[in-house]
């Protein structure tokens, strides 16, 4: 027997979990997998929301027969296309021939683009409804929330908004499915390097469509995303979260990230981290760049204001696994950050002077002077190194304000 879990007495999860694969989009590790979840409406009509990868497509149509037993499925809302949603849409279609399509002009572009000409489409536009019996659904186009098709569906009754991959993120759903039945603190921060990674880059189109949803003035009793658990403890804390990270906002505390090969830079990296600690600052990571997955890098930075960057020099430029780092930050536009930089080089140098280029671009607050040591750091290096932790760690603390917790308590 399938897994089938119900949300409420007509309202049912059928999504599915995936700990095969190893990358989520060829890129991102998977090392607690990932749910790719839908959800079914049983009533006059019956309803599917968004499919599933095509791996795991006999496991979901089972699930949906094993609850609609002889009646049709009637419609399939296709909040977004990307294939790990998009994936079973024909073998759904091919189990359900009478099966509506409902989506928005773009859904069905890219959709034929996919997949070919399918049949039985149903456009809706922003505001649209359709009556399910006793359930109502509304559509609100959310466009670039990170593709350009991508749409919210909100069910009137129940107050369920099926928000696709927003507010989602990476862990397989073991056992528990709901918010308040499972670990929050691992899922909180697999949600936050899937947004990090691969929506916060649409940021101000995240911020337009919380401002719709807010503007519509619609009661969201329970967030049901394609990924991860589905809210209905705290929906408030994830729209919260969403908010915030949308906006830049960040967390007190300092990411350092450095490349190296002998361990010289490295030396630099924990006596700044020492100091940061001695002047108070709680929340400080140091990653190699070479061990720790860019996705886990982008996340914490995500997360905390403070941010220090490290490169030994390699080749006339940064260190590869540094060079990616800054590379993939460039793309993703993040703002409102402190960097401070640090490095070494032997001879013509690289890695430090590409920093400083890196900093030029993004536009971030430099905090104190980019130290460069000859080969191995020496006693005036350190002294610039703890100069900069310093300068960070006394920013960092003008910021604070006490007794309050930046991001909502029920999960930190
Ligand atoms: C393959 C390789 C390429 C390097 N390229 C440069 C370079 O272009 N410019 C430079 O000044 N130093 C270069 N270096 C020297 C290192 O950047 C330098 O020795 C540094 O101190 C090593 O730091 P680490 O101990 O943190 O790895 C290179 C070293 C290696 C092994």
């Amino acid at each position: 027997m399938l897994t089938t879990v119900s949300i409420t007495e007509h309202v049912h999860y059928v999504g599915v979990n995936d700990r095969e694969t190893y990358l989520f989009e060829n890129l991102w590790p998977l090392d607690q997998g990932v749910s790719y979840n839908s959800y079914l409406i049983n009533d006059e009509q019956t309803a599917v929301f968004d499919t599933v990868k095509n791996t795991k497509m006999n496991d979901f149509i089972e699930k949906i027969s094993s609850i609609l037993k002889d009646r049709p499925l009637d419609y399939l809302v296709i909040n977004h296309m990307e294939p790990d949603h998009s994936g079973s849409i024909k073998a759904l279609q091919d189990r359900y021939p009478q099966l509506k399509l409902v989506g928005n002009a773009k859904t069905f572009e890219i959709l034929e683009n996919f997949y070919g000409p399918m049949e039985n489409y149903h456009i809706v536009k922003d505001g649209d409804t359709l009556s399910l019996g006793s359930h109502e659904l509304v559509f609100y186009m959310t466009p670039m929330v990170h593709w350009p098709e991508t749409m919210m569906t909100y069910e009137k009754k129940t107050g369920i908004l099926f928000s696709m991959d927003a507010f989602g993120g990476f862990g397989s759903l073991d056992g528990g499915v709901f918010d308040d039945e499972v670990n929050l603190e691992f899922y909180m921060d697999e949600i936050r390097r899937y947004y990090s990674n691969i929506v916060g880059k649409y940021g101000a189109m995240v911020q337009k469509a919380l401002t719709k949803l807010k503007n519509a003035g619609i009661p969201i009793n329970i967030i049901a995303p394609t990924h991860g658990p589905v809210w209905r403890t705290a929906p408030g804390c994830i729209i919260d979260y969403y908010d915030r990270w949308s906006k830049a906002e960040t967390e007190e505390g300092v990411v350092i990230v450095y490349g190296s090969m002998y361990g010289n830079t490295q030396k630099m990296a924990d006596l700044i981290a020492r100091r940061l600690a001695d002047k108070g600052i709680k929340n400080i990571r140091i990653y190699d760049a070479s061990k720790t997955h860019v996705s886990y890098l982008i996340s914490d930075i995500w997360r905390f204001k403070g941010v220090i960057f490290g490169s030994c020099a390699y080749n006339t430029g940064l260190f590869p696994s540094m060079e990616s780092l800054v590379s993939k930050l460039e793309n993703y536009q993040l703002k409102d950050r402190y960097l401070g930089i640090f490095g070494t080089a032997s001879w013509s140098g690289g890695g430090v002077s590409n920093l400083n280029k890196f900093a030029e671009k993004i536009k971030w607050q430099q905090v104190g002077e980019s130290v460069e040591a000859k080969s191995s750091p020496k006693e005036p290096d350190f002294e610039k190194c703890i100069a900069m932790a310093d300068e960070m760690a006394d920013l960092l603390i003008q910021e604070r304000q006490p007794g309050v917790n930046p991001f909502c308590s029920i999960i930190y």
